[in-house]
């Protein structure tokens, strides 16, 4: 639906050239929710804005639905536009319209006739729950309503593709929610496409398909979302995540050397992650059934993404080093995600 091939931005900076967007390649197939997660400066506003050309790219091509939006003039550009709805952070509604006006706004600016209106604008309040407020104005209006507003105004002109520019970022975390809530609910009705840009892993990881990490102008990693939560790559990655599921080294080895290389007469720390089934397996008891060692729980999480559930889990396995190698090997075998955190030397009685 979406594809993005080599797009480089260069913005003229006040102080030199600034490389916002670097060689991105991005595919976003047909009714998928896609997310763009990065640090502030990395690129997120830019990449969205060049999806809908409100940026030009300096370099590289747009395809939506099969379009090449850089190679259109502008005219052919305003028509093509039509089915990209965008919402934004701060919503961007006519502070001296209504509700009503606000939502019918993109359909007066084409000449649409009253009665058409009316027979787009109140169906589209029913569905974002906003019909017994069409006669106020966004100053009367919860953060949540005003966004409501704004994703009904964005599918006035039926889009195909939803572009949400940090929607939910202004908002608390409940309405946050229903939000996100409204907007899998119009991508499932609708099956429209979604892109969205946030910093929030949590926003990533409640409604979307497919994730890109951003950093520096450069997508560092992408995948979807389960894949790249529970076996993340890059460092920043993992610090995204750290939110969401705890990444620490845990509070009673602080303290302690961790060798990454085997050390006699150590334990050791690994972080197990699990996805679908084998988050059901019971892998700790036939660890100690089948090897002479002991292992205690250091942290555990549990938690779902859509309906598939995925966890963490710390071990430290104590015993003797080949017995711990051995229960390595076999964890390593399962099918499961599996991190060495290191060697503990002397650390065998830290928990029990
Ligand atoms: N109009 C502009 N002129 C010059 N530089 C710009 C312009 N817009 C963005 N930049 C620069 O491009 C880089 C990427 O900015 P962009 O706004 O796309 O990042 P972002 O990830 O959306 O950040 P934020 O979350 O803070 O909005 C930054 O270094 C920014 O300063």
């Amino acid at each position: 639906m979406i594809q993005l091939s080599n797009i480089e931005k260069i913005y003229d900076g006040a102080s030199g050239p600034v490389h916002a967007l670097k060689g991105i390649n991005l595919h976003i197939k047909r009714g998928e929710i896609y997310g763009v997660i990065g640090l502030s400066g990395a690129g997120k506003s830019t990449l969205i804005r060049c999806i809908n050309m409100l940026e030009r790219p300096t370099k590289g091509k747009v395809i939506v639905d099969g379009e090449d939006l850089t190679a259109m003039s502008d005219s052919q550009l305003r028509k093509a536009r039509k089915s990209i709805g965008m919402i934004f952070q701060h919503f961007n509604l006519l502070s001296s319209a209504t509700v009503y006006e606000n939502v019918a706004f993109p359909l007066t600016l084409i000449g649409t006739k009253k009665s058409e209106i009316e027979k787009k604008v109140l169906p589209l309040l029913e569905l974002v729950g906003l019909a017994d407020k069409k006669d106020q104005y966004p100053a009367q209006l919860s953060g949540g309503q005003k966004q409501r507003v704004g994703i009904a105004r964005a599918l006035a002109s039926d889009p195909k593709v939803l572009l949400c520019d940090e929607a939910t970022s202004a908002l608390d975390p409940q309405t946050t929610k229903s939000i996100l809530e409204l907007i899998r609910d119009i991508n499932q009705k609708l099956q429209l496409t979604v892109v969205l840009i946030t910093h929030e892993m949590q926003v990533i990881k409640e409604i979307c398909d497919n994730v890109a990490v951003i950093e520096n102008g450069v997508i560092c990693e992408q995948g979807t979302v389960l894949d790249v939560f529970t076996n993340p790559q890059q460092a920043i990655t993992k610090e995204f995540i750290s939110v969401i599921i705890s990444r620490d080294i845990p509070d009673a080895f602080k303290d302690a050397k961790i060798s990454q290389t085997p050390i006699p007469n150590s334990s050791l720390l690994v972080r197990l992650s699990f996805i679908g089934n084998s988050a059901e397996e019971p892998v700790i008891s036939s660890l100690i059934r089948r090897f002479a060692v002991d292992t205690n729980i250091i942290y555990g999480n549990v938690d779902h993404i859509k309906s598939t559930p995925y966890g963490t889990l710390v071990l430290e396995i104590t015993g003797e080093d080949e017995e711990i190698q051995k229960s390595l090997n076999y964890l390593q075998e399962r099918n499961l995600g599996i991190e060495v955190i290191g060697y503990v030397a002397g650390h065998d009685n830290a928990i029990s």
